[in-house]
């Protein structure tokens, strides 16, 4: 589909059920394949990101198979059989990132993986956790670009002298997160515990989310403030059992927001108070801007603003906490009263396109006004939105749902390439058709 026509909507309102969050089906996926044992995954998301990392596991020896709507992981018990892969893992960040470490830091020899992406994911940074990984010893090389994918890796075969282990944390918390998961792998008599981050550590949360799902498997961390990591000395990945991976609280931002914006109520079943995601955080965001918002252990549910108009408050927050669904809080700001200020999001440059460049360019297509900086946007929105907007999505899937909202402006909105949505949400646009009118 080259494009998608939406709205003129003016209420949104019902339930929806979330995919799964792709975070941590991620994170599951990789751990149920390293761990001893086998683990049944409910409610893994279906969708580009999970595909590569679920193909590339089995490219590299894992066995899975199916049971309804449930997947059983054949646990490797730490070294992969398979000696020589090329991976390709499109724009799948965590896959990138957590698979590259947890390759360098199998033991053995005569391997040889090459991982790469598309085009996009040889612009995304990877520098910081190749060089932790090297100074552990292990053999990566770039293919292209220094800092870069693609990258070449060999198994390790000689583990540097213990010293300490620091890696970056300002550009993606991705690299500790793949840090901390591929240590385990190392052999219990060489094996670094302690981590220590340079830098102020962006995205905390998904860190949290790293810990909670190692600790799921057999392997806690404790964490002092921000700067300090330490695992337990000699534990493994131990399969669980069962796990079942909740709804995606990114993918809920788009659906909450519409409730806010759309009358609503508008209720999504998957996540809630009991969430060990970072971006249920956005739904205290809706109540700052004036948005009703009621909570259970697992479901959320907004309504639009008490006043006539449903006009929201603008805001003024720093966003490093909740770097995805800030997004959804930029094309929020076209509906509030005043200027927005989103602080905080440098990382949005380095994503999977110049975040901050494309949601400049295509809020300024609708009439707002705008200022951005290296790590903030600053929004004013117009007195009224232009209808007909053409947004371009950048092959960016959260582009594309984001502007999916400016249809409950009650202006009409053409969404281009709408199937990016495919990389976490393939039947999002089915999924807000239903909600709309
Ligand atoms: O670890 C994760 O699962 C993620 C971490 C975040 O990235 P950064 O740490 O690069 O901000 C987030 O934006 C991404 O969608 C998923
Ligand atoms: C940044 C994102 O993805 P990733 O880094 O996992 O590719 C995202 O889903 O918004």
């Amino acid at each position: 589909m080259k494009h998608l026509d939406l709205g003129p909507y003016t209420y949104a309102g019902g339930t929806v059920q979330l995919p799964g969050s792709k975070s941590i089906s991620n994170r599951a996926l990789l751990l149920a394949a390293l761990a001893s044992g086998k683990t049944v995954i409910a409610n893994l998301l279906e969708a580009d990101d999970t595909r590569v990392m679920l193909d590339a596991l089995t490219q590299l020896g894992v066995h899975y198979v199916r049971q309804g709507q449930d997947y059983l992981i054949d646990g490797i018990g730490g070294t992969f059989p398979v000696r020589k892969a090329q991976l390709f893992l499109g724009n799948a960040g965590t896959a990138v990132r957590l698979l590259s470490a947890a390759l360098a830091l199998q033991a053995g020899e005569g391997s040889a993986y090459q991982i790469s992406g598309v085009p996009r994911m040889h612009e995304r940074p990877i520098g910081d956790l190749v060089d932790s990984l090297q100074e552990l010893g292990a053999s990566l090389a770039y293919a292209g670009r220094a800092g870069f994918p693609p990258l070449v890796i060999e198994r390790m075969q000689h583990i540097a002298p213990a010293q300490q282990l620091h890696v970056r944390g300002d550009v993606s918390s991705q690299f500790l997160s793949a840090l901390l998961m591929a240590l385990p792998l190392l052999p219990v008599a060489a094996r670094r515990t302690m981590i220590k981050i340079d830098g102020e550590l962006i995205s905390k949360p998904y860190i949290d989310l790293t810990m909670n799902l190692m600790a799921r498997f057999g392997v806690p961390v404790e964490r002092e403030g921000w700067h300090h990591f330490t695992l337990a000395t000699d534990s493994s990945y131990q399969a669980p059992g069962h796990i079942t991976v909740e709804g995606d609280a990114s993918s809920a931002s788009y659906f909450l927001a519409a409730g806010a914006v759309g009358k609503g109520p508008l209720r999504v079943l998957g996540v809630g108070r009991a969430s060990i995601q970072g971006d249920v955080g956005f739904a205290d965001v809706l109540t700052q801007m004036g948005a009703n918002v009621t909570m259970g252990p697992d479901w959320i549910e907004v309504s639009g603003a008490a006043n006539s108009q449903r006009r929201l408050k603008a805001i003024d927050m720093d966003c490093n906490l909740i770097p995805d669904a800030a997004m959804t809080l930029a094309v929020l700001a076209l509906f509030a009263e005043g200027t927005s200020t989103l602080r905080n999001i440098a990382s949005w440059r380095v994503k999977e396109t110049d975040r901050l460049a494309a949601m400049a360019a295509e809020l300024c297509k609708l009439g707002a006004m705008i200022e951005v900086g290296a790590d903030f946007l600053r929004i004013t929105p117009p007195a009224t939105l232009s209808a007909g907007a053409v947004i371009d999505t950048y092959d960016d899937h959260r582009m594309a749902m984001c502007f999916s909202l400016v249809s409950l402006a009650g202006v009409p909105i053409r969404i281009n390439d709408p199937n990016c949505v495919a990389k976490t949400f393939p039947d999002y646009f089915e999924r807000f058709a239903a909600i709309v009118r």
